[in-house]
């Protein structure tokens, strides 16, 4: 029998104030980890929310583009202002998606398709996520997820800046290579084609960018528990996850 535990907390937070919270499991790491796949077991099993944040950054990452704030030239300087107000525009929610396994993005009431989950979207995202301002315009969104329910969520920043105070961090990572592979498998196992070298390339130069921005860089929490997926298979890294959890007293 499983038994779930999603008892709302107390916790204080920075400025004094008591705020309810429920329990939260923090997934960080570069892509291609396997975060998104631990993260979604983890949920289900729980009955937590899953916040993808992934998702969000390339959702303004997509809607920048399409509004052509992000020319083909990389150095070319983004207006932050227009950004900003473009981000706020925004409405986006999520919806699990038992099919694919992750979850639905709906941005002003409108489901966006599987493009958003593609590498050229990734970089888009990447561009963007060095804001400032856009990722303090995500911030409450986020946080405010683990009001609701226990909450597991995916990211880069999840345990270091949203969610600081998390029962559970873990930093999941894998070497480039096995992170490329992934990326092959998951396009050839989808009738596309794919290059293991333009891949590799992709996802270095998205980790450098990300491991290396001045705000909010991926990084493991001091607290975090770090995970090498490389020669690990995803039934493996969900059990270590699990026992973790268990050790900080959540319920499986
Ligand atoms: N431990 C593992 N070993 C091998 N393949 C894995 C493992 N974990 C996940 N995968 C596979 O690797 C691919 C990438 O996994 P996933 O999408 O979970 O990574 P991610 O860290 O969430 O990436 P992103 O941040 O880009 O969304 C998927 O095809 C998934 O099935
Ligand atoms: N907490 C986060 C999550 C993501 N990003 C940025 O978005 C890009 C796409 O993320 P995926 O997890 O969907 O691959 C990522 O490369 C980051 O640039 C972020 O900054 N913070």
């Amino acid at each position: 029998m499983t038994v779930v535990t999603s008892l709302p907390k107390y916790t204080i937070i920075d400025d004094g104030t008591q705020y309810l919270r429920y329990p939260v499991i923090c997934i960080d790491g570069p892509s291609g980890a396997g975060k998104g796949t631990v993260a979604w077991r983890l949920a289900q099993t729980l009955g937590y929310q899953l916040l993808d944040s992934g998702a969000l950054y390339r959702i303004v990452g997509l809607k920048a583009f399409e509004a052509g704030l992000l020319s083909v030239d990389i150095q070319q300087l983004i207006d932050e202002t227009v950004l900003l107000e473009l981000t706020k525009s925004l409405q986006i929610a999520f919806e699990p998606n038992n099919v694919s396994g992750r979850v639905d993005i709906i941005v002003n009431g409108l489901r966006v398709g599987e493009q958003v989950r593609n590498e050229t979207v990734g970089g888009y995202a990447s561009r963007i996520a060095v804001f400032p301002q856009v990722r303090q315009a995500l911030l409450k969104l986020q946080q405010d997820m683990a009001m609701r329910s226990g909450l597991v969520a995916d990211g880069r920043d999840m345990g270091t800046v949203v969610f600081p105070y998390a029962d559970v961090k873990i930093f999941l990572t894998a070497s480039a290579e096995a992170r490329a592979e992934r990326r092959v498998t998951q396009l050839v196992n989808a009738g596309q084609t794919a290059d293991f070298d333009a891949i590799l390339t992709t996802i270095k130069a998205r980790d450098e960018r990300d491991e290396n921005r001045a705000i909010a860089p991926s990084k493991p929490a001091e607290d975090a528990l770090l995970i090498d997926s490389s020669s690990l298979d995803a039934d493996t890294v969900y059990q270590r996850i699990k026992e973790q959890c268990q050790t900080q007293g959540i319920c499986f």
